[in-house]
């Protein structure tokens, strides 16, 4: 499972949980203006917008899990199994493969805007990477300043959803789970006089109880709502490193602990990285499981007129800072 969001503050900022039960090799990386994609579809595209984000390279390919581009435009990869439906390729112009969309799009778009119409008569195909990397069941959030969208490709079709919340997490479809927050509509960061009784006295003692039915648990549906929750109403600073900070808050509402999602055989899901990156400034920022320091790549700071991909291994040593 994984939880996606996007956020207004002093900046844009975008990012996410990855939370699985096993580690790629993943690493920050960034791909430069003149690195070569060849899509499946026939299209050569050898001089776009440079791109920084989390992917495993494979054959000097880069599988990202989600990236930003140069221009701000966002998008992340999260699971959505059961559900996507990917159609055999027919050799059409139109056609993207599955792990083509994060650069098919970061490459040529500049705002969800572009994106709702580059992806106007898309069709999402299973061509997979390679036998080392089959197709995974994906949904997409694409996000800029303005606006998020949602891309599912369903068995009835490719859907673009306008996403008001600028938060994905996984199945159900998104609008099931958009519609699921009206059931959460009377959650406040307030305590509120009851309505429950005028005779019975229910006293309000503790702070907090406004938020009493927020759902706690790791499953998707309730973690969207918490990170909706959250989201909307955590407060925003108008200070870089403090909303960067905030984020990282925001993503903490719903990461999950080693142990309480048990996936079978001794395996469970937890938050592998959560990611942060400034799309004012192209600087990704992020930490792991075991790391809980943020460390930070700045696009800003490699010329991006190159053809070769850049990779920054994953700090994941515990780092702690000795007061005395
Ligand atoms: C597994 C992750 C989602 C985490 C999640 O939701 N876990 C719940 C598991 S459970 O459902 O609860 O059991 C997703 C998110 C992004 C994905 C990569 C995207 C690029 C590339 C696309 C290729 O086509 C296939 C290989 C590839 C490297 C992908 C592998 C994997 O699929 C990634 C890491």
């Amino acid at each position: 499972m994984c939880t996606a969001i996007s956020f207004n503050a002093s900046h844009h900022f975008f990012g996410r949980n990855l939370d699985l039960d096993y580690t790629f090799n993943q690493e920050v990386v960034i791909t430069p203006k003149n690195y070569p994609f060849n899509f499946k579809n026939g299209q050569s595209i050898t001089q776009h917008y440079a791109m920084i984000g989390m992917a495993v390279i494979s054959n000097d390919y880069p599988l990202y899990f989600d990236a930003t581009n140069d221009q701000g435009l966002s998008v992340a990869g999260l699971n959505y199994p059961k559900n996507a439906y990917y159609a055999p390729s027919t050799n059409a112009p139109n056609e993207i493969a599955s792990f083509e969309l994060i650069p098919y799009l970061l490459t040529q778009c500049k705002t969800v805007e572009e994106v709702k119409s580059k992806l106007k008569n898309a069709i999402i195909t299973n061509q997979p990477f390679s036998p080392e990397f089959p197709n995974s069941p994906l949904h997409w959030m694409v996000s800029d300043k303005d606006s998020s969208l949602t891309i599912e490709s369903d068995k009835d079709g490719l859907h673009l959803y306008d996403n008001p919340v600028g938060v994905l997490t996984n199945n159900p479809p998104f609008p099931m789970q958009l519609f699921n927050l009206n059931n959460y509509r009377h959650l406040s960061p307030k305590t509120y006089d009851t309505l429950f009784s005028e005779t019975l006295h229910l006293d309000s003692y503790s702070n907090g109880m406004g938020g009493m039915g927020l759902p706690g648990d790791l499953s998707s549906m309730s973690r969207f709502v918490r990170a909706c929750y959250t989201k909307e109403t955590c407060l925003t600073f108008q200070c870089v490193p403090k909303d960067i900070n905030q984020f990282f808050h925001i993503l903490g509402s719903v990461e999950q602990t080693k142990g309480l999602c048990d996936v079978g055989e001794e395996h469970y899901e937890y938050t592998i990285y959560s990611s942060c990156c400034d799309t004012t400034t192209g600087s990704y920022y992020y930490k792991t499981y075991d790391n809980s320091q943020l460390n930070v790549v700045h696009l800003a700071n490699e010329s991006l007129d190159t053809q070769t991909l850049l990779s920054y291994p994953l700090v994941t040593e515990p780092a702690i800072h000795h007061i005395n």
